[in-house]
């Protein structure tokens, strides 16, 4: 966890060292069928920075968050995570490597006859014996972990509901929790709250803002409203035609920009 005054990410990122990459692309291409979906992107992302990531349907959002844990194998380039080249890392290292990073869907990938604090728990397989699996019973430590982690997210109270029994916002938050209950201090939210109400969305990205500035987690989080980006991010990083458009503070984000951005999208 960094130990710095999170008063504001601008004005502290030029005094972090390089140590405090968490992410690091260059040079990242990937193309589908011969179609170029990713041209050449390169940034980077510090520890306990939330970045959220825009650019218009079909910019390749989606392809650089699988690129980044390789469910897309990268045509070139290179990836660093927490100093791990990833292309490097061989089939138990990448399962390894894949459990240490939380990952939010647009769909909420929950067991939705399970409870909530279940669904939290299954964070928790990789650190649980096979027999305990098999019978479901966790450690005492980690039930706590679970109803903490779902004490965090404010769903307490609803730690015995199934999760299909849930709002959206709701099942959000537990599938947020279980990332927590991982222990990995790494988030990617690929478009987390593009099917909730904007007040479900804002207490999805208040949470996700917490997380970096208060459990000094690294989030990453594409988005399609600017103007929560705008209210949110650390940074904005921005892809268009599979290349970084725009890559800095959200007041450096300006209407021009925005609407540079998104013309011509008729996706
Ligand atoms: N497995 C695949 N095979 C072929 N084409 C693909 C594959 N995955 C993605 N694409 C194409 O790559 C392009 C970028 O898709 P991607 O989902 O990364 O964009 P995105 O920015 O996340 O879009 P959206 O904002 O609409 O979710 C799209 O044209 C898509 O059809």
């Amino acid at each position: 966890m960094n130990t710095l005054a999170r008063t504001d990410m601008s004005d502290v990122q030029s005094v972090w060292i390089a140590d405090d990459h968490v992410i690091e692309v260059s040079n990242l291409r990937k193309s589908f069928s011969g179609r170029p979906i990713l041209n050449s992107v390169s940034f980077s992302v510090l520890r306990g920075e939330f970045v959220v990531l825009l650019g218009p349907s079909g910019g390749g959002k989606s392809t650089l968050f699988r690129c980044l844990t390789r469910l897309a194998e990268p045509d070139s380039g290179q990836i660093k995570i927490n100093g791990t080249t990833v292309s490097s890392l061989g089939s138990q290292a990448l399962s390894d490597f894949r459990r240490q990073v939380g990952f939010i869907f647009q769909q909420f990938n929950l067991v939705k006859r399970m409870t909530a604090v279940d669904n939290v728990l299954a964070a928790r397989l990789a650190h649980t014996s096979l027999l305990r699996v098999l019978v479901r019973r966790f450690s005492k430590d980690d039930r706590q972990l679970a109803l903490a982690c779902l004490d965090s997210v404010g769903l307490l109270d609803q730690a015995y509901q199934r999760a299909e029994s849930l709002s959206g916002g709701q099942q959000q938050r537990v599938a947020i929790a279980r990332a927590f209950a991982q222990g990995g201090s790494l988030l990617l939210a690929d478009e987390p709250i593009s099917s909730l109400d904007p007040e479900a969305s804002e207490n999805v990205l208040q949470i996700l803002q917490d997380a970096a500035r208060n459990r000094g987690m690294t989030v990453m989080c594409s988005l399609h409203q600017v103007d929560f980006a705008l209210r949110y991010a650390d940074r904005i990083v921005a892809l268009k035609d599979g290349e970084v458009f725009f890559n800095g503070k959200p007041s450096d984000f300006d209407p021009s920009v925005r609407e540079e951005l998104y013309r011509g999208n008729k996706a």
